[in-house]
């Protein structure tokens, strides 16, 4: 049977879509241990001054690649508000533990 004109476009994006997993994957280990630092110092778990730095970046580097800045903003607004979850839940498991 013929391949499919897409087949090879659907591989690529197949195996773009595994970077793009790889990588965010990579990120919420650095943000864990990110987490795991503000617990230890007692920082908020949100840092709005550098939310907004990263916002401009975003905007550039979407403007810069031919991206819809809106949708790289909302992408990383879902991945920045799980990461101040993640931040929340280390700091309540690092607070209920028994002082050494
Ligand atoms: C990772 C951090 O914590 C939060 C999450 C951020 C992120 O995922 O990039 C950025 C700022 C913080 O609100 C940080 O402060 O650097």
């Amino acid at each position: 049977m013929e391949a499919s004109p897409l087949q090879s476009h659907r591989e690529e994006i197949d195996a773009l879509d595994e970077q793009i997993v790889t990588l965010l994957a990579r990120r919420f280990a650095v943000t864990r241990e990110v987490g795991r630092l503000k617990a230890l110092h007692q920082l908020n778990a949100v840092d709005a001054e550098r939310e907004r730095q990263q916002a401009l970046r975003y905007e550039a580097l979407a403007g810069r690649h031919g991206l819809n800045p809106a949708l790289v903003a909302q992408l990383f607004r879902r991945i920045i508000d799980e990461v101040v979850l993640d931040h929340r839940a280390i700091q309540s498991a690092m607070d209920a533990r028994p002082a050494a």
